[in-house]
């Protein structure tokens, strides 16, 4: 991991979505607003309506003057949407953990409280990761096809959010589940079968706490597709065991392959159901994988302890 410091961030754009992690939002503004003002900095704000906001907030950012970093406050389809807005520019990505399970915020071990999150603004590294393209698409954290792509898309249809609505979710989808078989051809050789799921994973650890990737980092250089075969019931403890305490490797029905770039085909699809950073995609098969290596500048937590935050 190669971590810069930088300058003083001034001038500081934070993009706010209002139903994400199903947490009220009615005073995040003003409290942003005051927070900065009593410490020298000004803040504006973008609200995101859900509908086409990559294009809105591109607009925005190269119309107005140079900001020194965007802030996503909210859950990991907000941290996708501004990282997405910044790949390849200079501007650092900040994170306010706003959402249902934050897990970009747990893996770049970002303060999940917002006073801590924002006082990256005066304390912090600036990490330079690899974000991917599935099928065309942005992805940083997380992406996947099979069973948890298949939560996902149920989720984003329910009116509920919120880490209780997926956990019901998944307990229903798993009785009726029906795993696909799938082809990945990667530059570091192929692999063919069924799979429950696959993880195209440049991240470690999903929102809910499961640990899909462990010891691979975001600037590594690399991606691993993570597979999980179809496994009998009695098996579901130790998996989910293993998923939760960084064993991943551990289980005969898990397998990891680390490539740079891939193409998956699914056996008798045209289309397949891809979940990127918590939101659901019908994408075109077969679906090619590519890394764009150091191409997103984010703020972390200072590797060694630094200056003091100002106080109001
Ligand atoms: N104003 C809005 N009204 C309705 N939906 C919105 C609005 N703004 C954004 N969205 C939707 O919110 C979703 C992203 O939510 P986000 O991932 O930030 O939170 P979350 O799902 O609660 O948290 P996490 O991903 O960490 O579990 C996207 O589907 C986006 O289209």
């Amino acid at each position: 991991m190669q971590t810069f410091p930088s300058g003083q961030l001034k001038r500081l754009l934070f993009v706010l979505n209002p139903i994400s992690g199903d947490i009220n939002k009615s005073q995040l503004r003003a409290t942003i607003t005051a927070y900065c003002a009593e410490r020298g900095r000004r803040a504006e704000f973008f609200d995101t309506t859900g509908d086409q906001d990559i294009i809105r907030l591109r607009t925005l950012l190269a119309t107005d003057s140079p900001l020194d970093a965007v802030f996503a406050a909210g859950g990991d389809g907000t941290v996708s949407l501004v990282a997405e807005a910044l790949a390849g520019s200079t501007v650092p990505l900040g994170i306010l953990p706003l959402g249902s399970g934050n897990g970009m915020a747990k893996d770049l071990a970002i303060p999940l409280t917002l006073n801590e999150a924002l006082g990256l603004i005066w304390q912090h590294d600036i990490r330079q990761l690899d974000t991917l393209r599935v099928g065309g698409r942005f992805t940083v954290h997380l992406a996947d096809m099979g069973f948890n792509a298949c939560v996902v898309q149920r989720f984003a249809e329910g009116g509920v959010r919120g880490p209780g609505a997926y956990v019901r979710i998944a307990t229903r989808e798993y009785a009726g589940y029906q795993p696909a078989t799938y082809q990945i051809e990667t530059d570091n050789g192929t692999w063919q079968g069924k799979a429950f799921m696959l993880t195209i994973a440049n991240a470690n650890t999903f929102g809910s706490n499961v640990v899909i990737n462990p010891g691979r980092a975001l600037d590594d250089g690399e991606f691993e597709i993570c597979l999980i075969a179809p496994f009998p019931g009695i098996a579901v403890p130790g998996l989910l065991y293993r998923l939760y305490t960084s064993n991943f490797d551990d289980s005969d029905y898990t397998q990891r392959l680390s490539c740079h770039r891939a193409r998956i085909t699914v056996a008798g699809a045209r289309q397949v159901l891809v979940q990127l950073d918590g939101e659901p995609y019908m994408l075109p098969c077969p679906v090619e994988i590519s890394l764009q290596p150091c191409s997103l500048r984010v703020l972390v937590p200072p590797a060694t302890a630094g200056a003091r935050l100002p106080r109001p």
